[in-house]
């Protein structure tokens, strides 16, 4: 931890769900239930679900849907990523190497305030800033404060948010 004194109690932490293989829109619906039956959290939000065009990969891959989930977590950071990890794993991720096609993954967007920078975790995610994640974070809290770089809103305003659409599953349930 490097900002933020000792913790007294539970966070509030924003997990990023991507999905871009096999049944998308069930993966991120089993990711989220795993998530909101994980010790020491408590599921408090879910934001829509888009349909997003991928970023930072090569040609070819497939679009992905994407959901973020507001938490309240009593465990430290990097076992919440842990946690995460175990998610994904349990739901089939293949892990063939960074940015392959997922069936699901998840990142630890923020957690409370703090900043963290271990070497496994770095806190907020470098991709916080993705247009996807602000359009799914603004669901859940458009005032919400990215530490060091400003409100969801206002990064929200001054995103290209051409490549995400709110998905609306075939069932006609919508996301969120
Ligand atoms: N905030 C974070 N949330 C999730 N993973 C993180 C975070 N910070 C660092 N990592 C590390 O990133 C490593 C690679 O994760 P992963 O394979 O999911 O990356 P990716 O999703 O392909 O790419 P990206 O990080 O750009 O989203 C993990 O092993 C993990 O230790
Ligand atoms: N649209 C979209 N693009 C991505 C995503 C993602 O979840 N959605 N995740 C990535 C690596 O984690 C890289 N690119």
């Amino acid at each position: 931890m490097s900002r933020g004194s000792a913790r007294t109690g539970p966070v509030l932490a924003y997990l990023s769900l991507g999905s871009n293989l096999g049944d998308r829109f069930e993966n991120l619906r089993r990711a989220a239930a795993a998530v909101g039956a994980g010790p020491n959290l408590r599921l408090l939000g879910v934001s829509k679900v888009y349909r997003t065009e991928p970023v930072e990969v090569g040609p070819g891959h497939p679009e992905y849907l994407n959901c973020a989930l507001a938490v309240e977590c009593a465990l430290p950071p990097v076992e919440l990523l842990r946690f995460c990890q175990g998610v994904e794993a349990a739901l089939g991720r293949d892990r063939k190497g960074e940015l392959a096609p997922r069936t699901v993954d998840i990142d630890l967007l923020l957690y409370g305030e703090e900043t963290v920078a271990e070497p496994d975790l770095a806190v907020p995610h470098r991709g916080i800033v993705r247009a996807f994640n602000l359009r799914c974070l603004a669901d859940l809290d458009p005032k919400l404060e990215v530490p060091g770089r400003g409100r969801v809103e206002e990064l929200l305003a001054v995103a290209d948010t051409s490549g995400v659409r709110e998905f609306e599953a075939e069932t006609g349930v919508r996301g969120g």
